[in-house]
């Protein structure tokens, strides 16, 4: 019963939507006709664009082209979903787009594209003085009397009766304030175009003609804005930035560019703006890359949401699976075996390490692996006269020649045992795809390559990245923070050969994200490690950013026991209003803590989803991960339960202290700065006292 009476009042609901869409589809053909000259096909598109009107867009009508003499505009749009600049065409046949040409009647008509995209740029910077991303720009192009939905590079290509509802089905990006001042500044930019033969005349109505409903696409236009009012709309960020991220997204670099800045001011939101953009000004492929498996996979949801025009032409992916899928691709073989590679490891300690003079530097084998991985591997050193050479950035322990001819040994004793057992490590994979990407240099694969927290990758992995697009304007965008590296060692980027110069090394200085409390917090923990970033420059641990401001809390809780603790983390989840957990994380310092916390919180009833299986869409559920999983990423409310106990004691600077331990500890503070500033108003910090 009660099923039948909402489907009832669904089919009540939908006849009066369908009897409000015909009267003002009614009345939009009635203003349409106004525009005495257009032919009856350019009306029916106008009639279906002024049906907008009702919905809170704004239609501005044959304007002039600034900067030209007769040049006009057909329409621009401006709307929830946008800034659209419209091309209409009455072509007796009909459009076909192939191979990104357009052409009719088997005749090029390129040039009309050309004509709309260089108009579409004058817009995009009229709206940028805004505060409005290029992303919230789009040329559209719609013929009259055609069905068509295609794209063309970036100018979409819509029919009549496709228009409408394909406009109306755009995600929400702007409120009405900001469709009023953007279409009121858009009227002044593109005037009134005088000597137009569409022209606007206050000639009686016509007498009303019956809809022509074969044309008027009612169900699609009712579906649309249906499936609009369900669809939450798009983050501010990703169609507003402040005017000192809009210019490094629009401007044109002449070789490889680097943008800096601490946590929180908006680095990532620069990069995904500018693969937008770039996607957009070019025809080729654009890779965004990243260290951390999951954080593609986020990012590129992010991007579907703000420019889904371009999303497909934009590779996501891990630097690893990229390098792996490119050799597959190109049919180098790779056998990668982590645990085989690190067996092999394990028995060259056994063999040549754990009883040489290593041991006095440093007992524990791991020292040594890192020391293989990231400065001997991950810098592409391939004898001892380049590793005895080598300045070993990052790394505190100073080696001696013979501990360096030590490390060299054991560095030959894997290098053996793993060849011997047909397996390849991580850093092989990056060494193969480096040689490979060199042999096909002549044909990049890609217009442009964005690397996302660049701090975290290799030597090798960034000379592999440089080689895919070279020195090419705009080709290679290096984003991120040296206080933020998770992984030991490190490089220069002189030493990738990759020179920055001038205008293309940026530093973003306004922290978007935390508060003045969180972040105050988290300097604290990183306030004595000075750090060096991949330009060589050394920076204090405190740095100084502007914040914008808004309010936010650290609850700092400490328990006698670890029952209580974790009693205290459930108790703070379950006060959380109802949604919350969408926006609310529990990071943890180790892979044992994630799993008791994903026990604990199973077992509690609060639903858990893993970082590694997060995608970067809502989800009514905790977040559940490591610190280093964590990273690029951000929730209102993160929980660090037992945050404190891989800190050191406090006398870490004492003389019987290694170095190695120092430096050890050093990584342990910095992977919980990049926890500690995941957090955006509330961050809950938990210790057990003792
Ligand atoms: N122009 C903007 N307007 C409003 N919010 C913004 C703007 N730019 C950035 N933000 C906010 O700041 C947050 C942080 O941005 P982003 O993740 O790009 O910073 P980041 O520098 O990459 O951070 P990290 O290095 O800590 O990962 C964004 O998620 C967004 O919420």
């Amino acid at each position: 019963m009660a099923a039948g009476g909402s489907a009832g009042r669904r089919a009540q609901e939908a006849r009066r939507q369908e009897r409000l869409l015909r009267e003002q589809w009614q009345a939009a053909r009635r203003e349409a006709h106004r525009w005495e000259a257009a032919s009856e096909g350019e009306q029916r598109v106008h009639a279906q664009l002024l049906m907008l009107t009702e919905y809170g867009w704004r239609l501005l009508v044959d304007r002039r082209w600034p900067g030209t003499r007769a040049a006009n505009v057909d329409m621009v749009l401006v709307g929830p979903g946008g800034v659209f600049v419209v091309d209409v065409k009455n072509w007796r046949s009909p459009p076909e787009t192939s191979g990104g040409r357009l052409s009719a009647g088997g005749e090029p008509r390129d040039g009309h594209a050309a004509k709309l995209l260089a108009v579409t740029r004058v817009a995009e910077g009229a709206v940028a003085s805004l505060g409005l991303s290029p992303v919230a720009v789009q040329p559209l192009m719609v013929f009259a009397g055609r069905q068509a939905d295609a794209e063309l590079g970036r100018i979409r290509v819509l029919g009549e009766r496709e228009v409408g509802p394909a406009l109306m089905a755009e995600r929400r990006r702007m409120r009405p304030e900001s469709v009023r001042a953007i279409a009121d500044h858009l009227e002044r930019v593109f005037p009134d175009y005088e000597g137009s033969t569409v022209r606007r005349t206050e000639v009686p109505a016509q007498p009303q003609q019956p809809a022509s409903d074969g044309l008027f696409d009612l169900e699609g236009l009712r579906d649309a804005a249906l499936d609009e009012a369900l669809r939450a709309p798009i983050e501010r960020w990703m169609t507003f930035l402040d005017p000192e991220q809009l210019a490094l997204v629009r401007r044109n670099w002449a070789g490889p560019a680097r943008i800096s800045g601490p946590a929180g001011t908006g680095k990532t939101v620069v990069a995904l703006h500018r693969t937008a953009h770039l996607a957009r000004r070019t025809t080729g492929r654009i890779l965004y890359v990243t260290f951390a498996k999951n954080l593609p996979r986020v990012q590129s949801t992010f991007l579907k949401a703000m420019a889904p025009a371009v999303a497909d032409r934009v590779d996501f992916s891990s630097l690893h699976a990229w390098a792996q899928e490119f050799l597959r691709g190109r049919g180098v073989p790779v056998r990668l075996h982590k645990e085989k590679a690190t067996t092999a490891f394990s028995r060259a300690w056994m063999r040549v390490g754990r009883d040489s003079r290593l041991t006095e530097i440093d007992p524990v084998s791991n020292y040594w692996q890192e020391e293989i991985d990231y400065v001997i591997k991950g810098r592409g050193i391939t004898t001892f006269e380049e590793y005895e050479a080598v300045r070993r950035r990052r790394r505190r322990a100073n080696l001696r020649e013979t501990h360096r001819r030590a490390v060299w040994a054991l560095y030959e004793a894997y290098e053996s045992l793993r060849i011997n057992s047909g397996v390849h490590d991580f850093n092989d994979v990056l060494t193969l795809a480096l040689a490979e990407a060199r042999r096909c240099a002549p044909n990049p694969p890609y217009a442009a390559v964005v690397v996302d927290e660049v701090q975290d990758l290799t030597l090798v992995g960034v000379r592999l990245l440089h080689t895919l697009v070279g020195d090419a304007p705009n080709g290679l965008l290096l984003v991120g923070d040296g206080q933020q590296a998770v992984y030991p060692g490190g490089f220069r980027l002189s030493d990738a050969g990759i020179d920055i110069r001038g205008d293309r090394g940026q530093v973003l200085r306004t922290n978007y994200r935390n508060s003045k409390q969180i972040l105050e917090a988290a300097l604290e923990v990183v306030a004595d490690d000075a750090f060096e970033d991949i330009d060589g420059l050394r920076t204090p641990g405190r740095r100084e950013v502007d914040l914008t401001y808004h309010d936010g809390q650290v609850v700092r809780v400490t328990e006698p026991s670890l029952a209580e603790h974790d009693q205290a983390l459930l108790d703070a989840l379950a006060a959380l209003p109802s949604g919350a957990l969408a926006d609310a994380a529990v990071l943890c310092p180790s892979a044992r803590t994630i799993d008791r916390y994903q026990r604990l919180l199973t077992q509690a009833k609060i639903p858990v989803c893993l970082l590694e299986h997060y995608d970067g869409n809502p989800v009514d559920a905790v977040k559940l991960g490591s610190y280093r999983r964590a990273k690029g990423l951000e929730f209102k409310h993160v929980y660090l339960p037992q945050y404190d106990t891989l800190l050191p004691g406090g006398n870490s600077e004492g003389a019987d202290v290694a170095e190695t331990a120092r430096e050890r500890d050093e990584l342990v503070r910095s992977r919980l700065f990049v926890a500690m500033t995941r957090a955006r108003d509330v961050l809950w910090l938990g210790s057990v006292a003792g």
